[in-house]
């Protein structure tokens, strides 16, 4: 997850380059609250030095740019704030229409950490209890009932504890749609966890910006994930 306030800085040019080196899927380019709207600066970067996707991750409707490939159409299914269940939707839906983005509608779900997130205080919803996986497994399949294409486990960026894999696999047996685990990921263990989980992509933001050298190290454990499983 690349975040748009950071575009100017040298070392994100450095970083970029390095991740082609290794197994970057994707990115993820936003944040709950933007400073300097410098979305279609990074979308430019991310092209002039990657050939890797770039899929919008927006905390509002302020934060479309069409100049990405796609566009996660995030509901916020954990909350009850109807702004961030339907209200910017239908604020972006010409704009989104008309914009060539692949829209990829997602469930998302904020989990507890331990310590508020910015995502959970801006967006004024209660996340989903740590220790609940059922609540988290029956929020799931009613967004994958309601259309649902993705569904995100987010613990809030910088979380002090990641979703715990009890959770991530009570939702993997609970819906067929893809799921993206993200926040607090920030060792190879815990990485590890994820995707033995039942993750089918992890979003990692701050552990990469703080050390870049911890790409390679992620990049080899989710490359060992993707390998087709031998053969008897
Ligand atoms: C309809 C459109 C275009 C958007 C809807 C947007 C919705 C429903 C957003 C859900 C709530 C929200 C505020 C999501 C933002 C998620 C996000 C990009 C988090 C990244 O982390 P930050 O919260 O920025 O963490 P830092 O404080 O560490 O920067
Ligand atoms: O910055 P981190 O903690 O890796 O979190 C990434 C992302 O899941 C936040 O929405
Ligand atoms: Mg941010």
């Amino acid at each position: 997850m690349l975040d748009p306030d950071k575009v100017e800085q040298d070392s994100f040019i450095e970083l970029l380059t390095r991740t082609t080196q290794y197994h970057v899927d994707f990115f993820l380019v936003g944040g709950s609250l933007i400073t300097n709207y410098a979305h279609r600066q990074l979308v430019d970067a991310i092209r002039q030095h990657t050939q890797t996707p770039t899929i919008l991750f927006p905390g509002n409707c302020l934060h479309i740019e069409p100049g990405a490939d796609g566009i996660l159409l995030l509901s916020l299914i954990s909350g009850r704030n109807p702004e961030f269940l339907i209200g910017q939707h239908v604020i972006a839906a010409p704009l989104l229409k008309n914009s060539g983005l692949e829209i990829l509608p997602t469930g998302y779900m904020l989990v507890d950490s331990g310590a508020q997130t910015t995502v959970s205080y801006i967006s004024n919803t209660t996340p989903l209890p740590y220790d609940k996986p059922s609540v988290a497994a029956c929020t799931a399949m009613a967004g994958e009932m309601l259309g649902l294409k993705l569904i995100y486990l987010d613990a809030g960026s910088g979380a002090r504890r990641p979703v715990s894999p009890q959770m991530i696999a009570a939702v993997r047996q609970a819906v067929d749609v893809p799921i993206l685990v993200g926040g607090g990921i920030n060792t190879i263990e815990k990485a590890h966890a994820a995707l033995q989980a039942g993750a089918d992509l992890i979003v990692v933001g701050n552990a990469i910006e703080q050390d870049p050298d911890f790409l390679p190290e992620l990049a080899a454990v989710v490359h060992s994930y993707n390998q087709a499983p031998v053969q008897a």
